[in-house]
Order: C-alpha cells, then sequence, then structure tokens
C-alpha cells in the first residue's frame, strides 16, 4: 500500500510517494511557488496539481498535506478567497502584535494564555491587520484558514474544513497547553468572530479526496504545519533538536511538556502527535546564500567554495543577517549590515564566510533559546535546502558549538505528511515505525573562535 506526502513550503510544493509499511520511497516530484510575502492560495492548488501529475498518486491510499505555517487564508460565506493570503514572513502587521500583547495585558498574559507572544508571523496579527487596513475585505471575511488547512479542505472537495494542533498552535487563537481554541482572543484581534476549521486528531481519517481529475484516495490525514511534519518525517525524539534551513531558519524539539517563554523568543508549538513542539524561527536562512552568491556573481557551489576557503571568523567581518527584517529576535524593521570592513578583508570569500556565519549565529542564538527553557539538546540534526551546502555542513559545527548531525538530504516535510497518511491508515497508537531518515553524516569541529561574540556586540547595537 501506498501513501503521499505533500510540503507546501515558502519556495515550492514538493510531494513524495512511499510504501506505508516501511516508508520505502516510490515517487517524488516538485514545483515551484513565485517569491512574495502575500500569495493567491490557487497558486498552491496550481502546484499542488501539477506534482499530483503523471500519474504520481497510483495506487496512494492516503494522502497528508504539511505547509508553511501561520499565513492567513481569509474565505467568504461561500468559501471563496477575499484576498491574497498574508505569509509567515510578512512583517507588515508588526504594529498589530506591539497593540495586541499591550491590549490582553502584556507578553506573559500571551505566554499564559496561548504559549507564545505574537510577532507579526502570527495569524491574530494579521486579522487585527487586515480588521484595521482593510475594513470591506474584513466584512466579506467569514472564516479563516491557515495553508494546509485550505489544500486539505480543497483536496476534500471544499467540506467541513479541518486543522490540527500541531499548525492551530501557531494562530494565535489556540492554547496550545488545553489544546483548545480561543475564540476571545480572535475576537479581540478582528473585532468578531470568525469560523474555524475544526481541530482533527493526529491520526483521523478527514475524508476522501474529492478533486475532478485527481484519484479518489479514500484517506486525506489532517496535515500539519511544516515544521511539525518535518519533525514526524525525521523521527525526531524528546533530545533531538532540530535546525532547519529553508527560507525561515528554525530550531525546534519534540517535548512532552509544553513551553511558554514569555521572553517571545520560543514559540510554545503542539506537535502533530500529541506532544509539543516549542520552535525559534528566524526570517533569514538560506536566502541569505542566495542574496550573497548573487551579489558576488556566482552559484551556490561557487559560494560554498568561496566561505570555506576563508578562515573562521572570516578575517573579522560580521554578517547581520536580518535581510527581510527579523522575527526572532523581533525586529520587523530590521535590515542587514556587514560589520568590521577593513581594505584588506573586502574581498569574495571573507564576505561569503560571513554570510554563512551571520546566518549560522541566529540559529545558534535560536538553539540557546531552547535550552534556556529547559529544552534538552542531546543531538542537532541539520535540514532544510541550505545543508545540501558542504560550507554550511561544516562550519554549522564551529559556530553552534557542538557536533551536527546531517541526515541524508531529502524532503522531510513530505515525508513527515506521508507518515502522519500512513498512521490515518494503521489506525494504531503511534504512527508507524519507518526505516527513518537515511544515513546521517556527523561532523565536528572546535568552535570558532570570536565569532559569535562579534554578532552579538554588532546585534546588540540594534536590540
Ligand atoms: N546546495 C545548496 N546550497 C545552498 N543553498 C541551497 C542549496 N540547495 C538548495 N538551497 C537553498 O535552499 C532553499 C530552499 O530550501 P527549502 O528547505 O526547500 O525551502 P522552503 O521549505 O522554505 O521552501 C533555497 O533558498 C535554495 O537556494
Ligand atoms: O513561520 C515559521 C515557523 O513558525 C516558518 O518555519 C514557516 O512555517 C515557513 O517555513 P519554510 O517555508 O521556511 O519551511
Amino acid at each position: 500500500m501506498l501513501v503521499a506526502g505533500v510540503d507546501s513550503s515558502t519556495q515550492g510544493t514538493k510531494i513524495v510517494v512511499r510504501r506505508a509499511d516501511t516508508g520505502a520511497l516510490v515517487r517524488r516530484a516538485q514545483a515551484p511557488h513565485p517569491d512574495g510575502t502575500e500569495i493567491d492560495p490557487e497558486v498552491w492548488w496550481q502546484a499542488l496539481l501539477d506534482v499530483c501529475g503523471d500519474g504520481i498518486l497510483e495506487d496512494v491510499a492516503a494522502v497528508g498535506v504539511g505547509a508553511q505555517q501561520h499565513g492567513m487564508v481569509a474565505l467568504d460565506g461561500g468559501g471563496e478567497v477575499v484576498r491574497q493570503a498574508l505569509l509567515w514572513n510578512d512583517t507588515r502587521s508588526a504594529d498589530a502584535a506591539r497593540d495586541l500583547v499591550a491590549e490582553l495585558g502584556g507578553p506573559g498574559e500571551w505566554a499564559r494564555a496561548v504559549g507564545s507572544v505574537p510577532v507579526a508571523s502570527l495569524t491574530v496579527t494579521k486579522l487585527r491587520w487586515l480588521a484595521e487596513h482593510e475594513p470591506a475585505n474584513a466584512a466579506r471575511t467569514e472564516q479563516v484558514m491557515l495553508p494546509h488547512d485550505w489544500l486539505t479542505w480543497r483536496l476534500r472537495g471544499g467540506t467541513d474544513p479541518v486543522t490540527d494542533r500541531g499548525d492551530a498552535s501557531g494562530t494565535g487563537y489556540f492554547d496550545t497547553a488545553a489544546g483548545t481554541y480561543r475564540p476571545e482572543l480572535l475576537r479581540m484581534a478582528f473585532g468578531r468572530e470568525l469560523g474555524l476549521p475544526r481541530v482533527a486528531g493526529p491520526a483521523e481519517n478527514a475524508g476522501p479526496v474529492q478533486v475532478p481529475g485527481l484519484p479518489g484516495i479514500g484517506a486525506v490525514a489532517p496535515g500539519t504545519g511544516d515544521n511539525m511534519a518535518a519533525a514526524l518525517g525525521l523521527e525526531a525524539r524528546p533530545g533531538d533538536v532540530v535546525v532547519s534551513l529553508g527560507t525561515s531558519g528554525t530550531a525546534f524539539a519534540v517535548s512532552e511538556k509544553p513551553v511558554a517563554d514569555a521572553s517571545g523568543l520560543v514559540t510554545g508549538f503542539a506537535d502533530a502527535t500529541g506532544r509539543f513542539l516549542p520552535l525559534v524561527a528566524t526570517l533569514n536562512a538560506a536566502r541569505v546564500l542566495d542574496a550573497g552568491a548573487r551579489m558576488l556573481g556566482v552559484d551556490l557551489e561557487e559560494f560554498g567554495r568561496l566561505a570555506l576557503s576563508a578562515p573562521p571568523g572570516a578575517e573579522g567581518l560580521t554578517l547581520l543577517p536580518y535581510l527581510d527584517g527579523e522575527r526572532t529576535p523581533n525586529l520587523p524593521d530590521a535590515t542587514g549590515r556587514l560589520d568590521g570592513m577593513t581594505r584588506s578583508n573586502l574581498h569574495p570569500a571573507a564576505i561569503a564566510r560571513a554570510f554563512v556565519e551571520g546566518m549560522l549565529c541566529g540559529l545558534a542564538d535560536a538553539v540557546d533559546a531552547l535550552t534556556a527553557q529547559g529544552v534538552p539538546v542531546h543531538r542537532v540534526l541539520l535540514i532544510g535546502g541550505a545543508a545540501r551546502s558542504a560550507a554550511v555542513r561544516s562550519i554549522a559545527p564551529q559556530v553552534l558549538g557542538r557536533p551536527v548531525v546531517v541526515p541524508e538530504p531529502g524532503e522531510y516535510v513530505a515525508d513527515g505528511a506521508a507518515r502522519q497518511a500512513a498512521w490515518v491508515l494503521a489506525g494504531t497508537a503511534e504512527p508507524p515505525e519507518w526505516s527513518g531518515p537515511g544515513d546521517a553524516e556527523v561532523y565536528e569541529a572546535d568552535p570558532a573562535p570570536g565569532v559569535r561574540e562579534r554578532y552579538s556586540r554588532v546585534r546588540s547595537a540594534l536590540v
């Protein structure tokens, strides 16, 4: 029996088809998404239909969707999309976040109420922005969904929307510890209540696929957010800290207990199995390297070679990588800066090294924020598009100050969604045991002296 898992992430849609019993890979495909921080959800749907072409779903018995978290898909009473979805990396709702934090009585009240302190990424702030800035669109809005909710709903023919507690925990109107919506917080943000998807159980069959042209697959899994799906795909266990270098940089861990960090650095998410997923997210990861390579006029491979040809510490250059603003630390209007320039270090190799080190410093701070909340770190796993870079893999242990385990490059979000689909078919208490991620390589290195200290000094000028 076969299962399919979809990852509808910021930069693209990927699908894997795997055997339900062993998890062996059978087929895969992908399609790109356009750049931007708002997008017509129809673009995701067309990308999903694209990757489902060429008979990829043949003999598939269940499908699950993992997708980028937090995006606001506003729908009218007839289920039509009201405006482009505002994505997790759209910072226009930063003022709304500040207002909402104050209105509830400060960050501690939010951490107690839902497990997270709102920043511009969280859906609740986007709803406030909509109410304040687009009253006509707000007036038309009758229900709100997350990207994975909407795609799952479309796959099921547009009936009875469902979500899961993992993705719901990133909205800002869902109490992670209790596992229930807080509709009064949504009302506080938007001015009135909205229809929300029902929170399905972690291995519930949400119903069959009902899309003309696609096979009538009997089971659609509840789906989840992309980070929760990655945890499921990696078969992460307490003690594993996953550092994902995709469009976002994230550091997260499966935890038996919820985390409620009033400093706002750690967002207290739920996972896709009934446990918790404390997570720190940055807005600047793989695309910092894309931008650096573009600036130097080289491809990513050459960029990595350049970075490795410079010594640790980049000859004194320090990059603050806030090219898209920043979420952690909460500096939505920040821009990047390159500090420590001299006539001798302004050359491509040192610049490339500073870009890699600067990006990784943001993630090293993220791991520290998790440990400050009592999250144990027995090993660090490195995944996401930028983990394909040899330079990133070798420099990561120098900046993180720990050995780094790099599983075989793969689509772990799509894998997690496929494993959730297999769980629906199995009907067991825990997800099926698969053979796990492919061969992992361990990278070890001495910490690069002074790199994080310089980064923190340069950053303190902004915070
Ligand atoms: N070999 C590589 N070296 C550095 N970056 C890479 C490499 N391969 C892919 N990437 C980067 O990974 C990013 C996409 O990662 P991915 O995890 O798929 O993102 P997302 O899930 O956010 O859509 C792109 O910015 C791409 O440039
Ligand atoms: O906002 C977060 C997590 O809170 C992001 O991690 C998004 O879920 C987008 O993920 P990628 O497209 O970078 O995988």
